[in-house]
């Protein structure tokens, strides 16, 4: 049922412009949709205009990728798509014409009849060759184009900085498709034209002068009508909203069936308890209509078009029997066959012509989505200076201050830094230490310029930050955070890539994996160094429900298959991280090391050993610890920092720290007490000496 009313159109005070909107509930669906005037030449040409540079971009684009492709690409589909059904029709229709002569005369020329079948025969063995090589071509050209795409969407997500993603200024909603699936609208619409004009010329041919435009003009209503009465729902701007609490409801139960909550359900035995509620949510749902918003958009026409449409496409079977009936002179079997299969190809054509263009309009803007890619304004800032400065000693690491920094995460009012103030000379070693949420992590991030800080200075090397360079900062700054995923690479490419010019060195990727504690581990693995964990999802499935449990060859093969994908534990995750770090740590272009709480899934060794290593590598470098178990670091630190609530409540060495008895020493005393009051423990247990030993 569709009910709705309309909001909006005259722009008031305070009011925002634009088209007024129309509210309607189709089913269980709210709609909104603006309402467009259905001829507005003036806003159709604005919307028009970013049409032609991005299709000019794209033959630009398949043109580069081959022009040979492109030539035959468009040459063989319009043959196929535009000539060669009205040749087709045409020779056709001598065939039948070469028959009706011979059945009229009551002898057949034979001669005749055969060299017109022999020719539609040769044709149509020439053209099925011509659309063969044509779909073979096509998909060499759509891989080429699709992966030229998926290059440019790859770019620019990699370089879409946090700010960015968070903004939602992102590649999320491009398709690596659609720079093929424009094109092949493009190509379909001038086929469209040009067939078209074939099938005019070919009716044209085979009536009388002055009977081609009304039989045309006839063939052309159904069309027409048909788009004047299509109701589509994609063609204008719109919001759809389920808002029917029982089909929420039904859709929320559903998703309980994920393996996500499996385990949640089993223990929680509740598996009746959901079947039960979602048999009351749809007993509740009733018969609301639940198809598509687009569906039941288009249904809600009524019947009365629909009627008139399909009358339409009775109009030229109307004009035959009146020209047979008023003018039979010039009418005989096979014009009125031949006219048939041309109106038949016409009305098609008509219609295609309409889908295509709509269709060609809507591709080219997201064709246009993956250009504009290349223009998305990242968010965090780049000046022009080299980094580091021109003339700086080059084994010295980096210095930073901070002059009054707030920062709000984006999207968020609450500060997560909030005037911050501090000074990191170079190649200090600074432990930051303090509660959750204190701004720890923030801190970190704005080092390593991952974002920008909100107000107030940052410095480095005496300049602003933002006056440097962004590649040169990034080259600069090293991090190693509990966050670092795997890459679904090998593992020697997962360590190498953190110094990409030795990403082929296995020396110092050796190296690179003891110092992070992965050596053990990687030797373990069946392919050492080149196995691949997190294989790529897609690149091993099974098709018709093949499992590995099947007592079945297949099922064998399958199971062989995966036992082939390697997996390890959070914590060995975590030294293979490491050692890219160590990796990157190689370039001497590294001048600030920040670790941000990596050790969480390391044991207590691993953890000792993993800071012993970092500290090792220091030379040259300031480095920047983020831990809660900082009793390792404190006594090696140049100056700790404690925060609470995204300010720095206590900064100074150990020994300041613990004689200002505030913050830190409670921390630093809470992690002794634990360690004392068990070596207490241990040694109360432990027999006394006797005495009269
Ligand atoms: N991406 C984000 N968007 C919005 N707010 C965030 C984001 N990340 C962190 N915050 C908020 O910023 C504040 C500081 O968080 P931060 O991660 O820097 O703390 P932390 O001291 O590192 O904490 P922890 O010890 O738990 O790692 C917190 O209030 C947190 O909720």
């Amino acid at each position: 049922m569709v009910s709705g009313n309309t909001v909006g159109g005259n722009v008031t005070r305070g009011q925002v412009a634009g088209p007024p909107i129309r509210s309607m509930q189709l089913g269980v669906y709210r709609v909104v949709t603006e309402i467009l005037p259905l001829f507005n030449p003036r806003q159709q040409w604005k919307k028009a205009v970013p049409f032609f540079p991005t299709a000019a971009r794209l033959v630009r684009d398949v043109y580069e990728l081959s022009p040979w492709m492109l030539f035959f690409c468009v040459v063989t589909h319009i043959w196929c798509k535009s000539i060669a059904p009205s040749f087709s029709l045409y020779l056709s229709s001598r065939i039948l014409a070469a028959i009706e002569d011979g059945l009229k005369r009551g002898s057949p020329d034979s001669a005749a009849i055969f060299q017109a079948v022999g020719l539609r025969m040769i044709f149509m063995v020439l053209t099925t060759a011509v659309d063969w090589w044509r779909a073979r071509m096509q998909s060499k050209m759509k891989e080429r184009l699709t992966s030229q795409f998926a290059r440019y969407i790859l770019r620019s997500k990699l370089e879409t900085d946090l700010t960015g993603v968070q903004a939602n200024v992102s590649s999320r909603h491009v398709s690596e498709a659609s720079g093929w699936y424009t094109f092949k609208n493009l190509l379909d619409t001038v086929c469209n034209v040009a067939g078209v004009v074939a099938q005019l010329y070919l009716s044209s041919t085979m009536l009388s002068v002055g009977h081609a435009p009304i039989f045309t003009l006839l063939c052309l209503v159904r069309p027409i009508l048909g788009a004047v009465f299509s109701k589509s729902l994609s063609s204008k701007p719109h919001l759809v909203q389920a808002n029917d609490p029982h089909f929420l409801r039904m859709k929320s139960l559903r998703e309980l069936g994920r393996p996500t909550y499996r385990e949640d359900i089993l223990t929680g035995d509740i598996v009746e308890h959901i079947i039960r509620e979602f048999r009351r949510a749809v007993n509740l749902l009733g018969d609301a209509d639940i198809r598509k918003p687009s569906v039941q958009y288009q249904a809600s026409n009524g019947p009365a078009s629909y009627i008139l449409t399909k009358l339409a496409s009775d109009l030229p079977m109307l004009y035959y029997a009146a020209n047979t009936v008023y003018n039979s002179a010039g009418f005989n079997l096979t014009v009125i066959a031949s006219l048939h299969q041309c109106e038949s190809l016409l009305h098609w054509t008509f219609e295609s012509i309409v889908d295509s263009v709509w269709i060609a309009a809507q591709q080219v803007n997201l064709a246009k989505a993956v250009y504009d890619l290349e223009h998305v304004v990242h968010k965090t800032e780049s000046g022009d200076l080299p980094y580091p400065p021109l003339g700086r000693p080059h084994e010295q690491g980096m210095p930073v201050e901070m002059r009054n920094v707030s920062f709000s995460y984006p999207g968020s009012t609450s500060k997560a830094l909030n005037n911050v103030t501090l000074s990191i000379k170079a190649g200090q070693l600074i432990v930051i230490v303090g509660a959750n949420g204190s701004g720890k992590s923030t801190l970190v991030k704005l080092l390593t310029s991952l974002y920008d800080a909100t107000s107030g200075s940052i410095t480095v090397d005496g300049e602003d930050i933002r006056s440097y360079r962004l590649a040169d900062r990034r080259r600069a700054t090293a991090a190693l955070t509990q966050g670092h995923r795997l890459f679904p690479l090998s593992l020697r490419e997962n360590i190498g890539i953190g110094n990409p010019a030795h990403v082929a060195d296995m020396g110092m990727i050796h190296t690179a994996a003891k110092q992070g504690g992965a050596d053990g581990l990687v030797s373990k693995l069946g392919d050492g160094f080149e196995t691949v964990l997190q294989q790529t999802w897609g690149t091993q499935f099974s098709e018709n429900g093949v499992k590995t449990t099947d007592n079945t060859p297949l099922g064998e093969a399958f199971k062989k298959i995966l036992q082939t994908t390697a997996d390890v534990s959070g914590g060995e995750r975590q030294r293979l991280a490491a050692s890219r770090t160590f990796m990157r740590l190689t370039s001497s272009d590294v001048k600030l090391v920040c670790v941000d709480e990596p050790s969480a899934n390391l044991d207590p060794e691993a953890e000792l050993q993993l800071f012993n290593n970092l500290r090792m590598v220091r030379q040259g470098k300031t480095m920047v610890f983020v831990t809660h178990r900082f009793a390792h670091l404190t006594k090696h630190a140049d100056l700790i920092l404690c925060m609470k609530e995204g300010a720095i409540l206590e900064s100074g060495t150990h020994e300041e720290l613990m004689a200002l008895d505030g913050e830190y020493c409670k921390m630093f005393e809470i992690q002794a007490k634990a360690f004392t009051e068990f070596q207490d423990r241990k040694r109360q247990s432990s027999p006394k000496p006797s005495l009269v030993e």
